[in-house]
């Protein structure tokens, strides 16, 4: 159960790791707050990741769910789910990370392209949700060496052990078919959440993507542009301006680990198991 274990910080390089915070960034479509990455469970259509899981919250409660849905921000989804939270299942803190791993799945299984993509764009780094206050779910950067983050990191960590399953799994029955947790009300609008199979919806998006030229039969991709592709070239023209930008300042990299109070934390590299694996 996982509140019986304390679950272990991690120190994180920030220019050693793919961290994101703002969803506009380069890495910004991992955030669960990312919009341009919608799911349908059980017939509903939920708009982003973090709707699902704050909807997840309150399994007794349609009247809840439907008020988390059908906010078109996932911010908003998250803080109009605030003022209800005494109402939370009450074994959530042991079965969150479950539960956020299987919102994670949906997401991949239904943006299969592009949030497939954009997992393989992290390449082996770290993955880091770079947080203000929320050292569970992503990780804070120290006060003295912005550089570098402390925290359990477990959005990160999901997203990294994602990852392996999708280079492990690439276009396999467990990518596309998801099934529901084997948890006790695992309901959404008080009907238990099925399974999603997205294998038909896929051969067809292939079918409808492909241009068949049976002359010579090459198979070729009708239309390569991506939101990936177009987020990536974004952030190279931010990235130049930023090296531009500090070029001329001239300022030295900030030193790693100079500060005392993060000399004996672990540190996390692309070497470091960071799953959480048994959960
Ligand atoms: N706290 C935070 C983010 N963290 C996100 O909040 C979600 C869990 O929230 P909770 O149910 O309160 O534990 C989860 O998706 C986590 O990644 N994200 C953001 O943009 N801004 C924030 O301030």
């Amino acid at each position: 159960m996982e509140t019986s274990r304390k679950h272990e910080g991690k120190l994180y390089y920030a220019d050693e790791c793919c961290v994101f915070r703002k969803t506009k960034e380069l890495y910004g479509g991992l955030s669960n707050m990312a919009s341009g990455f919608p799911l349908i469970v059980n017939g509903v259509h939920i708009l982003s990741s973090e709707a699902l899981y704050q909807a997840c919250r309150f399994p007794d409660r349609l009247d809840i769910q439907e008020k988390i849905i059908k906010e078109r921000s996932p911010m908003t989804a998250k803080m109009i789910s605030k003022p209800f939270r005494e109402h939370t299942r009450d074994e959530w803190d042991s079965i969150r990370i479950k539960i956020m791993r299987w919102c994670l799945r949906v997401k991949l299984a239904q943006n299969f392209i592009e949030f497939g993509r954009l997992l393989e764009t992290t390449q082996d780094k770290p993955i880091v949700e770079d947080s203000k206050k929320d050292d569970f779910w992503g990780a804070i950067r120290d006060k003295e060496n912005p550089n570098i983050l402390y925290g359990v990191n477990a959005l990160g960590r999901l997203l990294m052990e994602l990852r392996q399953f999708y280079n492990q799994n690439r276009y396999s029955y467990e990518i596309f078919v998801v099934e529901p947790l084997n948890i006790a009300n695992f309901d959404l609008y008080g009907h238990p959440i099925l399974r999603i199979d997205e294998r038909l919806k896929f051969l067809s998006f292939i079918k409808k993507h492909l241009c068949i030229d049976e002359n010579n039969n090459n198979i070729n991709i009708k239309n390569n542009t991506s939101v990936v592709n177009k987020k990536q070239a974004e952030a190279k023209v931010e990235l130049n301006t930023i090296n531009a930008v500090s070029e001329k300042s001239k300022k030295p990299k900030p030193k790693k680990n100079t500060n005392t109070n993060i000399k004996n934390k672990k540190i996390a590299t692309n070497k470091t198991p960071q799953l959480f694996s048994d959960y």
